[in-house]
């Protein structure tokens, strides 16, 4: 695992863009070959999203041979509904740059038992980029979940539901009280997965995620397991960290130098 801190969340979101634009143009897609992309929702990727786009528009990245699956989407709004993944996605990113839509895929109640084969056919996921919830939650994966679990339907736990509930004028009645989502597994099965985590509020998952041991009560700690992981955060959402902790990833990133798109 790697810890990446910089002071503020446009720092780190941009640090995580920049580091998405250096992989795919180090794997240098093609039609046959394309870099398969693993995709999340919320307001910690909404910057990197933004900076993305900035990149393809400054001729610095192509969409055209990137494939993309995204994490989750909520069960029983439409698609074109404001607060769905979908319209999130098309919003932040999709609209903005060259993917061709036949290359998007997002969960749904149509397509959930058929995902995880859906990603294996293009060869797995190449970087999975992950948000975490407050309580821990990877995904819609929220603690109890298997930590073994592929794609499926989940409910969400009531701390979810009202987190959300921001995005929806703060009413937790419409806030959908299911979701389809990847597991654990299908989030573990990447070749490598970069979670950004920003702000207190994120504090206690991102030192279980770090300190914690591995638990589905904390589906982000099966993370630990993963052979390259980084996560990236800000110095807010550091602050349940040890300073020992925070002092041994800021060392290693000295030492070692900023992870790099190697392949
Ligand atoms: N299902 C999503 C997760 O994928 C996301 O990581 C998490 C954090 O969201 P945010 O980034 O808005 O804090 O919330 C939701 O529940």
């Amino acid at each position: 695992m790697k810890l990446i801190v910089r002071d503020s969340k446009q720092q780190t979101s941009l640090w995580v863009a920049e580091y998405i634009v250096d992989r795919i143009n180090a794997f240098k897609p093609s039609k046959d070959r394309p870099f398969v992309l693993g995709l999340p929702t919320g307001s910690s990727p909404e910057l990197v999203y933004a900076n993305l786009v900035k990149s393809y528009k400054a001729g610095r990245v192509s969409f055209q041979h990137v494939v993309t699956f995204n994490m989750d989407e909520y069960v029983g709004i439409s698609t074109s509904h404001p607060q769905s993944y979908h319209s999130f996605m098309f919003k932040h990113l999709f609209q903005h740059v060259d993917i061709p839509p036949s290359q998007i895929h997002i969960p749904s109640l149509e397509n959930y038992q058929r995902y995880d084969d859906m990603i294996a056919k293009y060869g797995g996921i190449e970087l999975f980029l992950c948000g975490v919830g407050s309580d821990g939650h990877i995904a819609f994966n929220e603690p109890g979940s298997s930590l073994s679990s592929k794609t499926r339907i989940k409910t969400l736990t009531k701390e979810t539901i009202v987190a959300n509930a921001r995005f929806f004028d703060g009413n937790i009645e419409a806030v959908p009280k299911s979701a389809v989502t990847v597991g654990v597994k299908t989030v573990m099965d990447a070749r490598e997965v970069v979670l950004i985590a920003d702000g207190r509020g994120k504090a206690e998952a991102v030192r279980q995620a770090l300190e914690g041991s591995v638990s589905h009560m904390w589906t982000v700690t099966a993370l630990q397991m993963h052979p390259k992981f980084v996560m990236a955060v800000d110095e807010a959402a550091t602050e349940e960290l040890r300073v020992k902790t925070v002092k041994y990833f800021k060392d290693i990133e000295r030492e070692q130098g900023t992870p790099k798109a190697k392949l």
